[in-house]
């Protein structure tokens, strides 16, 4: 492949459809009946976890789907598409996308060019889910087609906060040439309007829309506060 490709056509908000097997809402009718309700409000793309709900999704809706696997491995605190045999089985299940781990821990900014070799020679775009900046520079060197901000706050050296990360939101922009999604903690409209606005390509919006026990709980947390 030759240089990034961004499969999109129009700037916007991707939908983040994800519920574990601990979730109430896990399963992949139901995550497909979320991206279908995402679609049909305008959402551009859907991201989803796992090969059941990237084929349910697929089959439900016509926009592009970023795929990704979480797994647990033991000693190891990499679980977004940590290995090759997470990225095959995302490139069979039919994402047009996936979505892998690209931080500086566990030598993996070495260990994560096969897997982003195979997606391409899949013909599959590759979005980088970083921490920090540097991360973000590295990644581009790697020859990703997308950077997120998804891990802001998910590693133990990067800025902890309740907020999405709007400075590594900027700062990204500023530095890379690749499209860069604002991915985590995305709340609100305005904060995804603000994303939007600060450089990003697309916003993804996973929490506040599409697991509603995380929703629940704030509205019960903000009438305890009374
Ligand atoms: C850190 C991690 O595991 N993030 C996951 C990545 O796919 C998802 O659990 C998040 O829901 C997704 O990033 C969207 O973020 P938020 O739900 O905050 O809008």
């Amino acid at each position: 492949m030759n240089g990034p490709r961004d499969i999109f056509t129009v700037k916007g908000l991707i939908v983040s459809c994800q519920a574990l097997a601990d979730e109430p809402l896990h399963g992949g009718d139901t995550m497909a009946k979320m991206a279908r309700a995402a679609v049909s409000a305008g959402a551009i793309g859907i991201r989803t976890n796992g090969v059941v709900d990237i084929v349910k999704i697929k089959q439900e809706v016509d926009v592009p789907v970023i795929g990704l696997i979480k797994k647990d491995i033991e000693g190891s605190d990499i679980f977004i598409t940590p290995t090759i045999d997470e990225v095959k089985a995302i490139v069979m299940a039919g994402a047009d996308i996936v979505a892998l781990d690209v931080t500086d821990r566990e030598g993996r900014l070495e260990t994560v060019k096969p897997l982003i070799a195979y997606a391409h020679k899949m013909g599959i775009a590759v979005m980088a889910d970083i921490s920090t900046l540097e991360e973000g520079l590295a990644a581009e060197q790697l020859g990703v087609d997308y950077i997120g901000t998804t891990l802001s706050g998910y590693t133990s050296y990067s800025r902890q906060a309740e907020e999405p990360d709007f400075e590594l939101l900027q700062q990204l922009v500023e530095k890379v040439k690749v499209p860069v999604v604002a991915e985590g903690r995305i709340w609100t409209p305005e904060d995804a309007a603000k994303a939007l606005a600060t450089g990003a390509a697309y916003v993804v919006v996973g929490s506040a829309i599409t697991r509603p026990q995380l929703i629940t709980a704030r509205y019960v947390q903000a009438l305890r506060n009374l």
